[in-house]
């Protein structure tokens, strides 16, 4: 059963080895736990739906609550406080194409909103009713996750928009293909909400990001299907599938999408390299990028993501081992972690590895086997479960990503760390800050920074401390030039900075186009764009 405040699987958890317990405590304090509302307890607020029965959709208390809310730090406090402000007013599952319009009909009948909802793991309030005296209809997509067609002369795969990581991978694994888009989210997220906020796995370096796989599909909108062709390529004016690739369910509801897969590989290795520091490791992962190495992942954490990783891995021994190890290989305590994969035939598999280690070798990389790259392969799902072990603890942690081009990287990289460790200084409190880059082009790379700090004695504290951080970082990030998403989304976070990206003409486009689909603004209004009551 999922759990319904908070992340994933309800009987999964990461445990946080003992050292890892002490590194914090030495960094932060001593945690501060918060209570927890019970489910009972929020099910008795839940009011009277303002929506009519209708055969699709159902008012029971507890759909509502398990889709009121996000996976954001304020929808965590949110749902553990009780205090969920808001919840939409029916939920539905719609199980075809037509079934989708036929809910659409009814929401324009009843002048309802519509959030499209795919796994909810958005990060940004892109699901979150908004505050409206119309009611408000949540459309799951979760009953469409079927592989529909897989054509094996193009490589193409169609998927019902609902289909899950899981359920996308196995579907196709069981045919000898992968679609390779792994976000940490994969367990819960899906095709369709990958593609609605412009989502980016952590194999995008070899599979590229998920606008790279989307090769087109259906929009049910209020007028209609939009029907998106899928070419390799095509010269016949803009491209339709930039309409929908971040739209963030503005525009309509994704019901089929055709996706550009290939085969499975047949190796797939991570490795991990340690260098001696950040000064020695960000020319060395931009010579391997513009090299066009062909590598699958790349993962460089500075040197804070490095000491913190290492030491919230558990497994002491072998760590204080391979300390000495890389001490005796003239890397030490300012060390960064290269996490490299290469997913290929094995004979392409030794020549990439050769010529990455070629490329390293002057900036004095040591190579540690794949070992370190097994235990990240292995958790790789199930770091975000860390969350909820944090919280236990009594610490919160957020993370924030951004990207620009290399000549940009050091100093965006250095201006967000800096906001988010003095962002609680008024009240002398701690705030502990890492970062790796994950997603890396000819051009630039993305920033993806963590911070973890506590609560404070109450759920006000603890939003108050968020929402200073967050304000400082995006502040951060739009005043260095950076791009206010990599790969979370716009939302209703991010909203407020997306116009110092686009410019006034760019936002005047995006407004048309949302009035052009959605001229009642019904669908999923908030999210994106600043809505006019929001502008003002
Ligand atoms: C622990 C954790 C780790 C994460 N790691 C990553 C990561 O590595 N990479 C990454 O890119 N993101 C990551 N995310 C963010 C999140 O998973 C992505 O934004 C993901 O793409 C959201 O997919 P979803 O199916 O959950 O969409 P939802 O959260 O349900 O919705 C997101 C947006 O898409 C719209 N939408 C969803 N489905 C449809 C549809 N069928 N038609 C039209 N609109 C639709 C919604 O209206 C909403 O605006 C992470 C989140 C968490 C909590």
């Amino acid at each position: 059963m999922r759990r319904w405040n908070g992340w994933g699987e309800e009987h999964t958890e990461m445990a946080l080895a003992a050292d890892g317990a002490r590194f914090l405590q030495g960094v932060l304090g001593d945690g501060q736990v918060l209570p927890l509302a019970s489910l009972d307890s929020v099910i008795k607020q839940v009011p009277p739906s303002r929506l009519p029965a209708h055969p699709l959709t159902s008012c029971d208390p507890e759909l509502r609550i398990r889709h009121a809310r996000g996976q954001s730090l304020p929808d965590w406090l949110a749902m553990r406080s009780g205090q969920f402000e808001r919840f939409p007013d029916a939920v539905a599952l719609p199980e075809s194409a037509e079934q989708i319009r036929e809910l659409l009909a009814f929401a324009k009948a009843q002048d309802a909103l519509v959030i499209p909802y795919g796994g909810g793991t958005s990060v940004a309030g892109h699901i979150n009713p908004p505050e409206s005296s119309k009611p408000v209809l949540t459309l799951s997509l979760a009953r469409m996750n079927r592989l529909l067609e897989l054509d094996t002369t193009s490589h193409l795969a169609t998927f019902g928009a609902g289909a899950n990581g899981p359920q996308v991978e196995s579907q196709l694994r069981a045919k000898g293909y992968r679609l390779g888009h792994f976000p940490q989210s994969f367990e819960l997220a899906t095709v369709g909400g990958w593609i609605a906020s412009r989502s980016s796995g952590q194999q995008s370096l070899g599979y590229g990001r998920i606008e790279q796989l989307f090769a087109g599909g259906l929009l049910e909108t209020f007028d209609g299907t939009l029907e998106i062709k899928g070419f390799p390529a095509s010269a016949a004016g803009p491209d339709l599938r930039e309409l929908v690739l971040g739209s963030e369910g503005r525009f309509g509801v994704l019901s089929e999408v055709k996706m550009r897969v290939s085969r499975e590989p047949a190796c797939e290795r991570f490795y991990a390299v340690f260098l001696p520091d950040w000064n020695h490791a960000l020319p060395a992962v931009r010579e391997l990028v513009h090299a066009k190495v062909p590598l699958s992942m790349l993962r460089l954490s500075n040197t804070a993501e490095t000491t913190t990783q290492l030491k919230l891995a558990g497994h002491p021994g072998q760590i204080a081992w391979l300390e000495r190890y890389l001490r005796l290989r003239g890397i030490s305590s300012d060390k960064c972690m290269l996490l490299l994969g290469i997913s290929a035939h094995p004979k392409q598999l030794r020549a990439s590895l050769s010529q990455a280690k070629a490329i390293l070798k002057p900036h004095g990389a040591v190579w540690t086997g794949t070992l370190l790259g097994k235990i990240w392969e292995r958790g790789r799902f199930r770091f975000p479960y860390l969350r909820e072990t944090l919280w236990q603890a009594g610490y919160l942690v957020d993370t924030l990503e951004t990207v620009i081009d290399w000549s940009g990287v050091e100093r965006l990289l250095g201006a967000l760390e800096h906001s988010l460790q003095a962002g609680l200084k008024d009240e002398n409190e701690p705030v502990h800050v890492f970062t790796h880059l994950s997603h890396l082009y000819g051009s630039g790379s993305s920033i993806y920074t963590s911070y973890l700090f506590r609560p404070g004695a109450d759920y006000k504290t603890a939003l108050a401390r968020w929402q200073k951080l967050k304000k400082a970082a995006c502040e951060a990030i739009v005043r260095e030039g950076g791009s206010i998403s990599h790969h979370h989304g716009v939302g209703r976070d991010h909203a407020p900075y997306l116009a110092a990206e686009k410019g006034e003409r760019g936002m005047a486009v995006l407004q048309t186009l949302a009035q052009h689909f959605d001229p009642q603004g019904r669908l999923n209004p908030g999210a994106l764009l600043l809505d006019q009551g929001q502008m003002q």
